[in-house]
């Protein structure tokens, strides 16, 4: 069975290099909807995948991050970098160029990694991430799955290469949640949300 969340935020950035001229030459904004879905073929203690309120904890503040902010590609122009991160305090600087492809790769590996470090405690079996869409647009999406996240053939992506600026860490509950993330961290669920 497949269960979906959709979250949403709002960010702003440029694709270098693609074929749409304003998109590859102007600084824009989205209105972008995630959508996680996750898939199990075992139900828990409340007959649920997966309790739509333990997706709202570090799964939200993670996506989150990109609220209110510009996401910036670290092989962009070194003064592009220097100057969006001097006049905006929320910024996430990304190792791949924001193409909504992109960001559901990096959302997939983020949110990947974060479930293998949930301890889960409602008799939960079989969670899997199964995909992430990323809706760019009323009428653009990419959905990645596992094989795309990972794939070489689109370039590896490494996560500890991605940096949030400080007051996007402020944010999360625990400034320190991507370093717990990244090292492996146990990620205990409580009882009740
Ligand atoms: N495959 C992709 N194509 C494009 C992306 C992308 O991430 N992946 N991104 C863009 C731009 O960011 C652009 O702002 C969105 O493009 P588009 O869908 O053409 O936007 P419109 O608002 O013009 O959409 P309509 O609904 O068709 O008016 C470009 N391409």
């Amino acid at each position: 069975m497949l269960i979906r969340k959709l979250f949403k935020f709002e960010n702003a950035h440029v694709v270098r290099g693609c074929s749409t001229q304003r998109c590859r030459a102007s600084i824009h904004g989205h209105s972008y909807k995630v959508e996680v879905l996750f898939e199990s073929k075992y139900l828990d203690e409340g007959q649920m995948v997966y309790d739509f309120g333990l997706m709202k904890r570090g799964m939200k503040e993670l996506i989150d991050s990109f609220d209110h902010g510009v996401a910036i590609w670290d092989g962009d122009d070194a003064e592009y970098i220097a100057s969006m991160k001097a006049h905006s305090n929320r910024w996430v600087l990304l190792p791949v160029s924001p193409s909504c492809e992109q960001f559901s790769r990096v959302l997939f590996l983020m949110i990947d990694r974060l479930l293998a470090s949930t301890q889960m405690v409602n008799g939960e079996r079989g969670v899997k991430l199964h995909s992430i869409i990323v809706h760019e647009t009323e009428t653009g999406y990419a959905q990645a799955f596992e094989e795309d996240a990972y794939s070489e053939l689109m370039g590896t992506i490494p996560l500890e290469m991605i940096a949030f600026s400080d007051e996007v860490r402020e944010g999360w509950n625990d400034p320190q949640l991507w370093e717990k993330i990244l090292t492996g961290q146990p990620f205990v669920n409580p009882k009740t949300v």
